[in-house]
């Protein structure tokens, strides 16, 4: 038997996905029609006899009930949500919770960063485990970046023969390898003696020297990994599968449009036939990818895709024209409106005639293996770094507008165009 851990972190955690986190959890925000960490949850299900998903995280329990019982009626598993008393790191909420980890003597479990987006290979990670035999603690999946960017992550040298890890470092300052861990792990058991090491250690000195703030904290990849590695425990499986980080809105884009893509492979029914309007009104034209909630209704005189998602109850109205977006549930674009590469919020409303434009900041599509780059906010000169448009919940924006690389946050009722601006 197995089971599977996400890691979803606490409210404080999604600060870079600002204002979307304002009013739902970063790892319940839809991509590609389903929230976040429901695509780590597919993943998990598909994993054959894995029994038991727990969700760790110090969010309050109250704002991830409705989510994990929806989970737990659609796929029929256990699914918890174990709630940290603080921000425990890593490693720490699965130490705390590892009583529950153990119950039933899983043969091993995955562990999976909530904030990170792929085609997760795990039946490959399972079958590379066991080939190991008993020896290995722990198999990181793990992927190429380039020279630059590695350094962003956690790092690793492996033996090329045996897949060992024979050096890890997290986010070093200079560079060490262009092997990145792509934070999904599958464990054994034994793990917890490991971490039972680190954390006594860390009682210890709490009791010797009264260093005590944070003892119960603990970090996988620099209290753990990081020991391990060079030990002939822990294991390194490389992915050539999409994969990418969710640190910010305009990441949400960016993995939209592939696990759109996958759904092609696997789940065909939730993207809409690509295709000219219907002559008789039932459908509009569609371009590449495109999921639409199937309350959400749609005028057969627009024209969406590729790579696009309109949630639940949303209204697209004649003529509008949406690409690389999502527009998210109850939200309204009127007529003849045009959305490019941005997330309409909650309830949102845009008015006829009004364009609503971002800049995508995907991965340099020329340098290979290149990843996305989470760039701050604002530029060295204190100027908007030019990034996806996103419109916070129950934001108005007035026809014959133009709103171009700007940020608006929840409950705003814009009265002209703006570029390049936060409005606050
Ligand atoms: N439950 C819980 N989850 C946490 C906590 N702290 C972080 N997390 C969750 O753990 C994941 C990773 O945490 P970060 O601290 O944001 O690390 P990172 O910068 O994303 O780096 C990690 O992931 C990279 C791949 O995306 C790795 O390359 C890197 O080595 C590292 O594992 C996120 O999903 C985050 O929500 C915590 O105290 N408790």
């Amino acid at each position: 038997m197995l089971k599977a851990v996400i890691l979803i972190g606490g409210p404080l955690k999604g600060t870079r996905f600002r204002p979307l986190s304002l009013d739902i959890p970063k790892p319940l925000f839809p991509v590609a029609g389903l929230p976040m960490i429901q695509h780590h949850i597919e993943a998990c299900v598909s994993v054959p006899n894995l029994k038991e998903i727990l969700i760790l995280g110090y969010y309050p329990a109250s704002e991830l009930t409705q989510f994990v019982a929806a989970m737990v009626q659609e796929y029929k598993i256990n699914i918890r949500y174990l709630q940290e008393f603080m921000a425990l790191g890593t490693a720490g909420g699965i130490y705390h919770f590892r009583d529950q980890i153990r119950l039933g003597s899983p043969e091993a479990f995955f562990i999976l960063n909530g904030d990170v987006c792929a085609d997760f290979p795990l039946v490959e990670m399972l079958e590379f485990h066991q080939q190991k035999g008993n020896k290995p603690l722990m198999t990181m999946l793990t992927t190429e970046a380039t020279r630059q960017q590695s350094v962003h992550f956690g790092c690793i040298v492996q033996d090329r023969d045996t897949h060992e890890v024979t050096h890890y470092v997290e986010k070093p300052s200079t560079f060490v390898s262009t092997l990145i861990n792509c934070g999904v792990y599958l464990c054994s058991l034994e793990l917890f003696h490991t971490i039972a090491t680190v954390f006594n250690a860390r009682q210890q000195e709490y009791y010797n020297d009264g260093a005590g703030n944070g003892k119960e904290v603990i970090q996988l990849e620099r209290d753990v990994l990081m020991p391990l590695a060079g030990t002939g425990r822990l294991f390194a499986m490389p992915t050539n599968n999409w994969w990418s980080q969710i640190k910010t809105a305009g990441a949400a884009i960016y993995a939209n449009r592939h696990y759109l893509e996958l759904y092609r492979s696997h789940s065909k029914e939730r993207l809409v036939e690509r295709g000219p309007a219907a002559g008789d009104g039932s459908k509009c034209s569609i371009i590449g990818d495109v999921h639409i909630h199937p309350t959400a209704s749609v005028h057969h005189t627009a024209t969406l895709g590729p790579n696009v998602s309109i949630g639940s109850n949303a209204s697209i109205g004649p003529g509008v024209r949406i690409r690389e977006s999502i527009v998210l549930s109850g939200a309204s674009i009127a007529n003849h409106s045009l959305i490019l590469h941005s997330i309409v919020g909650r309830l949102s409303s845009v008015g006829q005639w009004s364009r609503v434009e971002g800049t995508p900041c995907d991965p340099n599509p020329n340098k290979p293996f290149a990843k996305m780059d989470n760039y701050s906010l604002f530029n060295s000169d204190g100027r908007l770094n030019p990034s996806i448009t996103i419109l916070g919940c129950s934001v108005t924006v007035p026809p014959e507008v133009i709103l171009l690389n700007s940020i608006v946050l929840p409950y705003k009722e814009l009265t002209r165009s703006f570029k390049n601006e936060i409005i606050l």
